[in-house]
């Protein structure tokens, strides 16, 4: 289908989310959860995989949009020579709301009389199945296929042809229609019937009180309350796990080969958005996150994952729909994350820092986090000198990544610093022998990582121990402590990825080969990776460019389509977004970077009107 990943808005639940295009089209939805078959697959594919499109009749796309407030309740404005028309779309939180995942889209009338459409065509199984469509008794239009039924309501009648059922309709001001499409089990009794009106104003409500909870007030705050609203909608409120987006196989190379699915929790992920999380007030969520890694990772160390499906699951067995032709021929379009079975060893670090930064945010105490900690460190210590895949999932060899063992390192040191602020009592002599093992191993990786992953020719970190290659997770470095910003070594290397890595000053995360297979296994390119370009700019401010700093990140915040959303990566020749939408892991460092340069900004005001307080990282925090 024709729009541009910039093209779409969220809209989402909290089990579920769909992404809606400009014009009107509601081209990719799982239901009923993250994870789950799409009903509109048409994202990655043709209008024959799926999709739901209101419009006014003479098409087109929609003059106006935006998100009502700081919420996730989408209006689409068209004008049209006939009149003008909005459509509002949400989805309303279920857990909280009505129980079942639904889509609700009121059209409305402004101006004139204009004639409208609702065409839908719902294809189960990520586009592959046709339903079995009927009009059920109570007037209702039901689509069913195995397991799944889905229920359309409305108070305008709906016909079917070619597979596909219309609704035509013409408003004229004041009038408002709703239709509401919800997923039911096929086997059980028919759902409740919406009111569409009420659950519009429970779900203002709800948006409205979640959002009254965030902290942050400096001057980007539409940029970070959308992002935090963004993240709130890949969190899967039932069990509190984070998906790394809502979508599987958007490309980072378009036409290319690189498309995978994100509708899982990475530990990785998930742990950066915690810590985001409760640096804007939102304990709760970084509460319910740390229960779900408790449940996830239950068990012996030795079987820890990489990431688990929303609900902890474990086998996300990865395999091809090639019956779906892929976004903008981007195939294959793949189903599940064999990722999930690699061994990253970076995940320790920052699983271990994110329950470190909880602690520093006044998240209670919790045993099982105190005593994984501890479980998570006794496989460390064995196992931190293996060589892994690294934080970027390469499926090439593994090796040893500097970034990997950096992230041990963090590991190790949140872990002593945990023991040492434990209570002094009979157990110290034991505790303090565990301490001292741990700082020697601190020592230990620190010392290899300045030995074999520092290139003094270049006075540059590199990629592994004994590449020449860089990587743009060294830009990590300073801001988790492993070394001080501005120890020449940490200069070096932002200088030196700045210049080799950067393309219209937007951060690459390691060198590709185009058409040959490089490092990550993989043929073709890729675009500028937004986290890493979001953490060039900390790097800047950190190294006291801070200029340079806010001047990158306003470009990166200029990079937000309409509704100050962000893929995965910017395509800086193409000029658009890339990669799977929106994207926590760019949210998060744009959450990050804001809070940096705002602290950064407020202690120049305060030296300027002679404070002596000068910035420190309890600002960040
Ligand atoms: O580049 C190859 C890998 O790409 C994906 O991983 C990326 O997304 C993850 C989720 O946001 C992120 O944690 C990781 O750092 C990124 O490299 C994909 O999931 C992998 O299967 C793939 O090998």
């Amino acid at each position: 289908m024709s729009n541009r990943i910039e093209d779409y808005a969220l809209i989402g639940d909290m089990q579920t989310a769909a992404l809606v295009g400009r014009d009107g089209s509601v081209d990719w939805l799982c239901l009923p959860r993250f994870d789950s078959p799409a009903i509109f697959a048409g994202l990655l594919g043709t209008e024959d995989n799926g999709y739901w499109k209101i419009a006014p009749l003479s098409g087109g796309v929609s003059t106006r949009r935006q998100y009502q407030g700081d919420s996730l309740i989408l209006e689409s404005e068209w004008e049209t020579p006939r009149g003008t028309i909005r459509v509002t779309d949400f989805m309303p939180p279920s857990d909280e709301l009505i129980g079942a995942p639904a889509i609700v889209r009121i059209v409305e009338g402004i101006s004139g009389q204009v004639p409208v459409r609702s065409e839908i065509r719902m294809r189960f199984h990520y586009g592959k199945v046709v339903p079995w469509v009927r009009r059920h008794d109570d007037g209702r239009t039901v689509a069913v296929a195995g397991p799944d039924s889905v229920w359309l309501q409305s108070d305008t009648d709906h016909y079917g042809r070619g597979m596909t059922t219309y609704a035509d309709l013409t408003v004229g001001p004041g009038d408002r229609h709703a239709f509401v499409l919800s997923w039911w089990p096929s086997h059980a009794q028919p759902p409740l019937g919406t009111d569409a009106e009420e659950v519009l104003q429970d779900t203002q409500l709800f948006w409205q009180d979640w959002v009254s909870r965030c902290t942050y007030d400096g001057p980007w705050r539409d940029a970070v309350v959308r992002s935090l609203i963004t993240l709130k909608a890949l969190t899967y409120a039932p069990t509190g796990g984070i998906v790394a987006a809502p979508t599987t196989s958007l490309p980072e190379d378009v036409g290319g080969v690189r498309n995978w699915d994100y509708r899982y929790t990475w530990l990785r992920d998930a742990a950066m958005t915690l810590s985001s999380l409760v640096r804007t007030g939102f304990l709760e969520e970084a509460t319910a996150w740390r229960e779900w890694l408790l449940r996830a990772v239950a068990g012996d160390p030795e079987n820890l994952q990489i990431m688990y499906g929303v609900g902890g699951e474990r086998r996300l067995t990865e395999y091809e729909a090639d019956w779906l032709p892929g976004y903008e021929h981007s195939s294959p379009v793949r189903i599940g994350n064999a990722a999930a079975e690699q061994f990253q060893l970076d995940v320790y670090g920052e699983v271990v820092d994110a329950l470190h930064h909880g602690r520093l945010a006044g998240m209670e105490g919790h045993d099982n986090a105190h005593q994984l900690q501890l479980r998570l460190m006794d496989f460390l210590e064995d196992n931190w000198r293996k060589p892994d895949e690294g934080i970027w999932e390469v499926r090439g060899p593994r090796r040893h990544f500097v970034h990997s063992k950096v992230m041990a390192w963090v590991a190790v040191d949140r872990t002593i610093k945990l023991l040492e602020a434990g209570p002094g009592d009979s157990a110290a002599a034991h505790l303090e022998r565990h301490l001292e093992r741990l700082r020697g191993v601190r020592d230990e990786i620190h010392h290899e990582v300045c030995e074999y992953g520092y290139d003094a020719e270049r006075n540059t970190f590199t990629q592994y121990y004994g590449s020449l290659e860089l990587d743009a997770s060294l830009l990590l470095i300073p801001q988790v402590g492993f070394l001080p910003p501005d120890d020449k070594r940490v200069v070096g290397t932002i200088e030196a990825i700045q210049h080799e890595l950067t393309e219209d000053g937007f951060v690459r995360r390691y060198p590709t080969r185009g058409e040959s297979v490089g490092l990550d296994g993989l043929p073709g390119d890729e675009g500028a990776f937004l986290a890493c370009s979001f953490w060039l700019a900390d790097d800047l401010a950190m190294i006291g460019r801070v200029e340079e700093a806010r001047e990158l990140f306003e470009r990166l915040l200029a990079l937000r389509n309409d509704l100050g959303l962000l893929a995965e990566e910017w395509d800086p020749r193409l000029g658009r977004q890339v990669g799977n939408f929106p994207q926590a892991f760019s949210h998060v460092p744009l959450i990050d970077t804001a809070l940096r340069l705002t602290s950064l900004s407020r202690a120049e005001k305060r030296a300027a009107g002679g404070s002596s307080r000068a910035a420190s990282d309890d600002d960040l925090h």
